[in-house]
């Protein structure tokens, strides 16, 4: 046969085909209908080897989101931007492109050596609203096609993977957020702050420490489990000001990428108070509390409180009430409050946390505070000594070496400066400024600071 006569032939049975079809639908009854395509399903369900799941972006009678589609969202994006020739292009939280596959794209993936496919595409619903504003009815979905001989390996830990990596991913791509109670609420704002371990200044081996400590615990989940701890971890943060106590906290939080809730705790009115802002804070976050010795009369609250109850024994009890009332107005938030808190609800909250406190001084703090399995790591923060030093000097001035340094290093031995004033002291005072300017500044101001000391000293 000639091409063209062949074509011919394909369109006209296609036509009759097509012929027969619309018969079939127009004079066949519903229920007849039904059962020929149910047994045709069937049919090909022996014959065809794969099986199909769909995953629909809307679920449920409310039509959320379905988390599983977004996690695969998530899980696919890296796919596609290798394999998909058509893709969609977003950026996200304002910060980077993201890119997934369009409508009717189809990836592969590979999992122990076993390969399925995941399709996209989107049903338009029919239905028909009147309304002056368009709505979108499209609903996207996903299908993941697999050979029926892997079900157990696909439907059991290749699902629990791609769920899992899709969740991490976001983790990973989500823009972090730096909350602050105004009372009762939180509110948040972005949260970008630039510091990270590498510009910390501190001891090496001191910082790697804390660095492993922290990675270990962010990974430790099954650990905590089998242990039968709630994953949690408390640090506390002690040392003088501006010796980089909430620089360490930011460099943590981006370490890990979790989020930071700032916790006032003098603005917080009482325990109850306490704990709704407590179980409010999300997994995956640092909850942050300040200056602990001030927020709260941590020493003498318990004391005091026991006092006041013996001398108020005989008095109308109205007027105690008021008279407890105004005492005790600024906050109402206790220690055994605090405590409660740490060792019941907090281990009740799903997910990681960790929580910092941080203090100037330690030696004020309540033992029961800071005992371990609450504040499970105690981090000094002091005074710039050399290694410290040598970390600013390197971040301010790019400098790794310099004749003056061991006049530094010998200084810095008999001074107490922190390494927020020595960090002030490297700060170019020009665009154009030397290192070595910045060196001679910070020489004058330690033989200033041991001048100071002796006389001091002398008086
Ligand atoms: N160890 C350090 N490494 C790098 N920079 C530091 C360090 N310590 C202090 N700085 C610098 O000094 C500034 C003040 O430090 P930070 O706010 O972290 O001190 P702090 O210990 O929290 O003090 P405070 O007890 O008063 O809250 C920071 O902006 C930071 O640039
Ligand atoms: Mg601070």
């Amino acid at each position: 046969m000639v091409p063209a006569d062949m074509f011919a032939h394909l369109g006209s049975t296609i036509g009759g085909l097509m012929f027969v079809w619309a018969i079939f639908q127009q004079y066949f009854p519903y229920e007849v209908r039904r059962h020929i395509e149910k047994y045709s399903q069937r049919l090909v369900g022996y014959v065809y080897p794969y099986i199909q799941i769909t995953f629909n972006e809307f679920t449920g009678e409310r039509l959320m989101r379905s988390e599983a589609y977004s996690a695969i969202e998530n899980y696919l994006s890296s796919k596609s931007s290798t394999q998909a020739k058509r893709l969609k292009a977003d950026i996200k939280n304002n910060q980077s492109l993201v890119l997934s596959m369009d409508d009717h794209e189809e990836v592969s993936d590979e999992f122990k050596g076993v390969k399925v496919w995941w399709a996209s595409g989107k049903n338009i619903s029919k239905q028909q609203t009147f309304s002056y504003t368009p709505i979108n009815d499209e609903k996207r979905y996903y299908k993941l096609n697999f050979h029926k001989g892997q079900r157990e390996l696909i439907i059991g830990p290749y699902l629990t993977h791609v769920l899992k990596e899709g969740k991490a991913i976001r983790v990973r791509n989500r823009q972090r957020k730096l909350y602050t109670n105004n009372g009762s609420h939180w509110s948040h704002v972005v949260f970008e702050h630039p510091a990270t371990f590498k510009t910390l200044a501190m001891e090496p081996e001191k910082k790697q420490d804390i660095i492993d400590d922290l990675m270990a615990f962010s990974k430790a989940e099954e650990f905590y489990a089998s242990i039968g701890r709630a994953w949690k971890r408390g640090y506390l943060l002690y040392g003088p000001p501006g010796t980089g106590k909430s620089t360490m906290i930011a460099a943590m939080a981006n370490l890990l990428g979790y989020d930071l809730y700032d916790l006032e705790l003098t603005a917080v009115k009482d325990n109850t108070e306490l704990r709704r802002l407590l179980i409010e804070t999300s997994s995956k976050s640092i909850i942050v509390i300040e200056d602990i010795d001030c927020s709260l009369d941590l020493t003498g609250q318990r004391r005091k409180r026991k006092e006041k109850v013996e001398e108020d024994e005989e008095k109308d009890p109205r007027e105690k009430l008021a008279k407890e009332e105004r005492e005790t107005k600024p906050s109402q938030v206790t220690l055994s409050g605090l405590l409660n808190f740490i060792d019941g609800l907090w281990s009740a909250c799903r997910g990681e946390r960790l929580i910092v406190f941080t203090t100037n001084y330690v030696e004020k703090l309540d033992a029961a505070l800071i005992r371990k399995g609450r504040m499970d790591k105690h981090i000094e923060l002091s005074y710039c000594n050399f290694e410290s030093f040598k970390v600013l000097a390197r971040n301010y001035l790019k400098l790794e070496a310099h004749h003056l340094f061991p006049k530094i290093r010998g200084l810095l031995e008999q001074t107490n400066m922190t390494p927020a004033d020595v960090a002030e002291h490297l700060m170019p005072k020009s665009l154009t400024g030397l290192a070595e300017n910045c060196l001679h500044n910070l020489i004058q101001a330690l033989e200033q600071e041991i001048e100071n000391g002796k006389l001091k000293a002398e008086e």
